[in-house]
């Protein structure tokens, strides 16, 4: 799907088969951001999920809506207000750790993409209810990794994952192998620190060669 644009009339299944891997960015420094973020879209990765655990966060996600080709989010996204926060400083999706009734009921009302962490049979199905199909699996390697996944996800036959949490260049390709899973979300394509931007470009261009099973990356 090369060509979803940011937009609310993309779906988070869509914005999920752009890239095999979304970056988890938290990010301090807003007159950093723009370099990673380009540097992350120069290498093929082109949705970006920016947490909202600095200050700076809403500036950033603000401050990236210019950048060519990326589809920028927000992540640890935790109630309806920090949803309505981020979607008026231009969050073209948003990402939460788990799953509540008033952040999704509220995500549903806004007509934004929306992608919440699920870790039980049971997240799922309170997910179901709510009209949500597509969930981030979280914290994926010590929720039980790639097994726990493969028997969580058996009775929910058209339910589709993005794991994220431990996941790492070395494990992106065993998740993405797993027909459910449409792409992986991982913070390690941007280490804390002074950003080296060839080092970011090398990685992301790394990460987009990823071939998901799923029909993943258009
Ligand atoms: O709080 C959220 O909404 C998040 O998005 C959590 C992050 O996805 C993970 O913390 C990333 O996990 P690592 O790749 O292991 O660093």
């Amino acid at each position: 799907m090369k060509g979803v644009r940011a937009s609310s009339a993309a779906s988070i299944g869509e914005i999920m088969r752009v890239s095999p891997v979304i970056p988890v960015l938290t990010l301090h420094d807003p007159s950093g951001a723009r370099g990673i973020a380009e540097a992350l879209v120069a290498g093929g990765l082109r949705v970006l999920e920016v947490t909202l655990r600095t200050p700076a966060a809403l500036k950033i996600i603000e401050g990236l809506r210019g950048v060519d080709g990326a589809i920028v989010g927000a992540g640890t996204v935790l109630n309806a207000s920090q949803l309505d926060d981020a979607i008026s400083a231009g969050a073209e999706f948003a990402v939460s750790p788990g799953l509540t009734e008033p952040l999704t009921l509220r995500a549903v009302a806004r007509r934004i993409p929306f992608l919440p962490g699920v870790a039980t049979a049971g997240d799922i199905m309170r997910g179901l209810d709510l009209g949500l199909s597509h969930f981030k699996f979280f914290p994926a390697e010590t929720s039980g990794g790639i097994p726990t996944l493969k028997a969580l996800s058996a009775p929910f036959a058209n339910v589709r994952f993005c794991p994220t949490g431990g996941v790492s260049e070395a494990t992106g390709p065993s998740w993405l192998a797993l027909p459910q899973v449409l792409c992986v979300g991982g913070s390690w394509l941007v280490p804390s620190g002074p950003p080296d931007l060839n080092s970011i470009e090398a990685a992301a261009r790394r990460a987009a060669s990823f071939k998901p099973n799923s029909g993943g990356a258009a």
